[in-house]
């Protein structure tokens, strides 16, 4: 019986978790939620995500909610086949790996999730005006993460190491959603972080995934 990922292609936090299933080559049967209805509001799926969230990943007698848990436990379960994203052969890298997924929860989503809510949310889905004031704080705050960013990117090619890895997914869909928003100046700024994103959003997966969150 397949993996059933419930999600929908435009989210970001699905498009986490897809991004993951895809690198691993891993066998998966796609489920659409209908957000527009509420159907994420709904018993059947307030079952497999208490907070009515997507997305959501069944595995036979395994249910799991929160992308980058899915995505782990994806990358775990298949670390035989297609791209290597944890290193779990080598302590060092694996240790380096959990680095920087941890910085990418902690540090670099929390500025960019409201940016990617006020530009592509309240301005694009809602046709709202976005909140300037938001804006202007996490933007500053956002630089600051990547002058770190910068840094690291100058030493290394990607952000655990000279490999590509999870941590470097895990910030696949939201960066593109700001790509195609003003804060795209404080990556082009950036000369590391500029060629690490330029390297990673053009990867055959990250195409082929974000070209699903196109709406
Ligand atoms: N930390 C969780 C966030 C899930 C989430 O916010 N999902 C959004 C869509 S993706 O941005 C969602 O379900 N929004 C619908 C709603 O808020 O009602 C994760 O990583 O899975």
């Amino acid at each position: 019986m397949a993996m059933k990922l419930y999600g929908a292609p435009m989210s970001s936090c699905t498009a986490r978790a897809l991004a993951c299933l895809e690198e691993k080559e891993a066998k998966y049967e796609f489920v659409l939620v209908n957000l527009p209805g509420g159907e994420h509001k709904q018993p059947t799926h307030l079952a497999k995500n208490p907070f009515g969230l997507i997305p959501a990943l069944v595995d036979g007698d395994v249910t799991l909610f929160e992308s980058r848990a899915v995505s782990k436990y994806v990358a775990k379960k298949h670390k035989h086949s297609g791209t290597d994203l944890l290193r779990l052969g080598n302590e060092k890298e694996s240790a380096m790996v959990e680095v920087w997924l941890e910085v990418e929860g902690q540090q670099y989503s929390p500025h960019i999730s409201p940016l990617v809510y006020q530009y592509i949310v309240v301005g694009e889905i809602y046709k709202q005006t976005p909140d300037e004031k938001v804006i202007a704080e996490e933007s500053e705050k956002l630089g600051k993460v990547l002058d770190v960013y910068e840094a690291r990117l100058s030493k290394s090619k990607y952000l655990a190491g000279d490999f590509y890895s999870l941590a470097d997914l895990h910030h696949l869909p939201y960066t593109y959603y700001v790509m195609t928003t003003p804060v795209k100046k404080l990556y082009d700024a950036r000369p590391h972080v500029k060629a690490w994103w330029t390297d990673i959003s053009s990867r055959p997966v990250s195409k082929k995934v974000t070209a699903g969150m196109k709406h």
